[in-house]
């Protein structure tokens, strides 16, 4: 990827993870509402993604977007997810294809599909559970947040459909740095660890692919998200395992 590659959400916690892996692997145009803190390594454009001519300014000569700013909290009311992850994500899907962007990924969630747990949990959390979801299943939004999500990767079909942008939804589970989420057995069934997501990010920048939902999870045992269509379209290849945890140490 030689032209620069739009991060927006950049200084969040995805943000984070991703730049401290593969920061020095692209040519990065960061984009937050917020000012960065101390000074940025890379372009940062401080802009809200409902801001058309801003969102239309920061895509040009970008030859991939990365697109994580929204309201990340599972319990946010309407008004803000509507504004937030669903306007600003079919903003920003608009200015991409008119920039002639070539690649959009999107940080989808576990909350799009948190009803397929409601009548199997905590079983499914555990490694003695074989069932999984794969993302070929319909969405069962959990909260509105999670209606959010599943707008998202639908408009994210939209324009894959009809301007053939290749588009890739990222259900992320639970991002937590050093160490697995402790004494929560959903936690530690969807950890994505900090490595395991900026690779799997690189390899959404890379691969070739139309249209792909895949989960974004680490290697986990006890897993109810399978990770093969992540490896077979991606070539997702995963290091960690929160088995491999015991609270915050490191036991394997
Ligand atoms: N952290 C996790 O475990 C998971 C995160 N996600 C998704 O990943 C994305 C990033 O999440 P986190 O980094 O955890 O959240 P975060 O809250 O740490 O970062 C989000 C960033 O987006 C920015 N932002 C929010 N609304 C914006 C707007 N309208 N315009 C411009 N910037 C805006 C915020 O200033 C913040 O820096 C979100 O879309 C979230 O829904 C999905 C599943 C799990
Ligand atoms: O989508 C998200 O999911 C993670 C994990 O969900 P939780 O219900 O186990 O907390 C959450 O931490 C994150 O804030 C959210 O954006």
């Amino acid at each position: 990827m030689d032209d620069p590659v739009l991060l927006t959400g950049a200084s969040g916690r995805v943000g984070q993870a991703i730049l401290g892996g593969i920061g020095e692997d692209y040519d990065w145009r960061l984009l937050d509402r917020e000012p960065p803190t101390g000074e940025s390594d890379h372009e940062f454009v401080v802009a809200d993604v409902t801001d058309e001519d801003a969102i239309r300014a920061a895509v040009d000569g970008c030859g991939a977007v990365i697109h994580l700013a929204g309201d990340p909290r599972p319990e946010a009311p309407w008004d803000s997810v509507l504004r937030n992850n669903i306007d600003g994500t079919q903003t920003i899907l608009d200015a991409a294809v008119d920039a002639g962007v070539d690649r959009f990924v999107f940080a989808s969630s576990n909350h799009a599909v948190g009803h397929y747990e409601t009548e199997r949990k905590p079983d499914l959390y555990r490694s003695d559970d074989d069932f999984q979801l794969d993302g070929t299943e319909l969405p069962r939004p959990g909260n509105l947040y999670g209606v959010s999500k599943a707008a998202g990767e639908t408009l994210g079909r939209y324009y894959h459909d009809e301007h053939d942008l290749s588009f890739a939804a990222v259900r992320i589970g639970n991002l937590t740095e050093g160490h697995p989420p402790i004494d929560y057995e959903r936690g530690q069934a969807m950890w994505l660890s900090y490595r395991d997501c900026a690779h799997l990010f690189d390899r959404c920048l890379s691969a070739d692919y139309g249209y792909e939902i895949v989960y974004g999870i680490s290697d986990n045992d006890r897993k109810y998200y399978s990770l093969e269509r992540a490896k077979e379209a991606l070539g997702y290849d995963p290091a960690d395992n929160s088995a491999e945890w015991d609270g915050d140490e490191q036991v394997e």
